[in-house]
């Protein structure tokens, strides 16, 4: 077994190891949720895997269920600022492929700081997928539980479901994300963000990721709370976004194309050692 080097950034408190593909192919599923794990492996909101070749950058997502995303905004802020501390980029703005559509990133002059053009906020359920039979799905009062909840749907290339709130309770988003995310309206399931608009200018938003649970902040979730918010005219152009874990600048150009900026730091470089895989479940089951 080749030595299975990660390494580890985060963006705003979420947090993602990065890998190249040559380490994912000797990793199970399995193995890489066992590696994810707070308790029993190095603890990560994900993993990216560099999955393109030296000219053609290409980013796989998994989250810390095993699940596959099709985009991640802080994960590819990561994977840019990565591809730049290795040498394979530099300043100039570079294409990423990913399974939720091709983007644009660029890392500033001080490379803590990215920008990724995320692409265009697509507002179709199909895309999500779910399965409301309508053009767009604003408003739409969601029946869960306990409750009705009215909310918002939106594709940032992977699933948005958005709720917006009078005052942001994270208690709430504990509460609504696990019941909102495997909604059997959403065949693939979906991400969840509740949000609070402070003016036009400002939201504040909790989390609820797809396969990795409650997390300090995400970039698609930003992008997909203000591109709801700006169809539903609550905010202007620019938006920043905040988060219990820091806040992320949105703006908007033509037909809801979506930028976003923000910054990325490296905590370290990781060698996983195989022992790692070798226990059994020896939890008490309780
Ligand atoms: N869990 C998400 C992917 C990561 C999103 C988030 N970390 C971001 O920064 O966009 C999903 O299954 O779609």
């Amino acid at each position: 077994m080749t030595p299975l080097l990660f390494h580890k950034y985060h963006g705003l408190g979420n947090d993602y190891l990065v890998c190249e593909r040559s380490v994912a192919e000797q990793l199970s599923i399995e193995q890489i949720r066992i590696i994810c794990h707070r308790h029993y492996g190095f603890g990560s909101d994900g993993l990216l895997i560099d999955s393109g070749d030296q000219h053609h950058p290409t980013l796989r997502i998994i989250n810390p269920d095993g699940s596959e995303a099709e985009k991640s905004g802080n994960g590819l802020r990561i994977y840019a600022r990565y591809l730049f501390d290795i040498g394979r980029v530099g300043h100039e703005p570079f294409l990423v492929r990913t399974a939720g559509g091709d983007v644009h990133c660029r890392v500033h002059e001080d490379p803590h700081q990215i920008t990724v053009e995320m692409g265009r906020a697509n507002f179709s359920p199909a895309a999500l997928p779910a399965l409301i039979e309508q053009p767009e799905v604003l408003n739409y009062p969601l029946k869960l539980a306990d409750e009705t909840r009215r909310v918002s749907l939106v594709s940032m290339g992977n699933p948005h479901c958005v709720v917006l709130v009078d005052k942001l309770d994270l208690a709430l988003v504990h509460r609504l994300g696990p019941q909102i995310e495997n909604h059997p309206v959403f065949p693939k399931r979906t991400n969840v963000q509740l949000v609070e608009v402070v003016d036009r200018n400002t939201l504040r938003i909790g989390i609820w990721e797809r396969g990795a649970g409650f997390t300090m902040a995400s970039g698609s979730s930003s992008c997909a709370a203000a591109s709801v918010m700006r169809k539903l005219d609550r905010v202007d152009n620019r938006v920043s976004v905040n988060m219990p874990g820091g806040q992320l600048q949105i703006t908007f150009g033509e037909d809801f194309q979506v930028s976003m900026s923000g910054p990325v730091q490296k905590i370290g470089r990781l060698t996983l050692d195989e022992d790692c895989f070798a226990g059994g479940d020896d939890s008490c089951g309780f």
